[in-house]
């Protein structure tokens, strides 16, 4: 895949809440965007708006400044961008893109609030904080879709999507995932204090597991690292059978994955 273009004009991002923070916090980790070339607008003061304040953002500036805005970057909750974009819309040039990484909200329903801009929609987990993020996206525009890749890229292992209509699924598996990742990992320090392990034992181990798991992977097949682990007839291997046992792992990342989409299809 080319390289995609750089972004040239402010780019203002909209809402520094848990996302917007670490969306914030990886550009500025990357150097994807410079702190003089932010823009923020939040309602309340947040950390990772101060950080990059003194690194020469500009918070809460007034509109006009807007109007030479390349990018404007909504990271509200999907109930509220119709109310936050209408006082901004005024300001915004022709040129503008918007970028969204509101969950559910799809590009009809955004162009149908908001007018005539190129969108682009990325779904990105909060690792990007640390330059270590997962990103889809996807757009109609390629010149939407080359900005959304540009901003996302440096910070995060990015999947285009082909249709708009995968963006749930994605959102379901990546967006969400490290919850259920955690989650799992939760239950697995439980089980393990329910073998005996004390809870702050069976904490450490657990969490140092996930840890060195995801170091551990490389890009090698799930299934050969897998089977690394699990010697034939050994312990992992009656582990991982009782796991699957009559396919109740397979049927509950189903019905996880499914309620999540399903979630994401009613907000939007
Ligand atoms: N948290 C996550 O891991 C992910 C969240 N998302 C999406 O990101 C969006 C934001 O989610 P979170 O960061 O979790 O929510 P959040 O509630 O932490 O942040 C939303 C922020 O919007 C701000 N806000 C409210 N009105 C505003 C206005 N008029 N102008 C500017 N900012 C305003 C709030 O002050 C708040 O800080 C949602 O649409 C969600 O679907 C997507 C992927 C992952
Ligand atoms: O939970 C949510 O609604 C958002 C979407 C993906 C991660 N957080």
């Amino acid at each position: 895949m080319p390289n995609a273009a750089s972004v040239s004009g402010p780019v203002v991002l909209v809402g520094c809440g848990r996302l917007g923070s670490a969306i914030l916090e990886g550009w500025l980790l990357s150097g994807t965007v410079a702190a003089s070339d932010l823009i923020i607008l939040s309602p309340s003061e947040k950390p990772a708006a101060e950080t990059a304040r003194a690194k020469g953002a500009r918070i809460n500036p007034p509109l006009e400044t807007l109007t030479d805005a390349a990018v404007i970057v909504l990271a509200v909750k999907p109930a509220l961008w119709r109310e936050v974009m209408a006082p901004l819309a005024p300001f915004l040039n022709d040129r503008a893109v918007i970028l969204s990484v509101m969950a559910g909200v799809t590009a009809p329903t955004l162009a149908e609030g908001i007018g005539g801009w190129p969108i682009v929609r990325v779904m990105p987990t909060t690792g990007v904080s640390r330059g270590r993020g997962v990103a889809s996206v996807w757009s109609a525009d390629a010149r939407a879709g080359d900005i959304g890749r540009a901003l996302f890229e440096p910070m995060a292992e990015t999947v285009v999507l082909a249709d708009e209509v995968l963006m749930d699924a994605a959102t379901a598996v990546a967006g969400s995932g490290a919850a259920y990742f955690y989650a799992f990992t939760e239950a697995l320090a439980r089980a393990g204090e329910a073998a005996g392990l004390d809870a702050t034992t069976a904490d450490v181990l657990a969490r140092a597991t996930l840890r060195s798991a995801a170091d551990s992977m490389g890009d090698d097949g799930l299934e050969a690292l897998i089977a690394r682990i699990a010697s034939p007839g050994g312990s992992t291997r009656a582990g991982l059978d009782a796991m699957a046992k009559d396919g109740r792992l397979t049927a509950m990342l189903d019905e996880t994955v499914a309620a999540a989409v399903k979630r994401n299809r009613e907000m939007g």
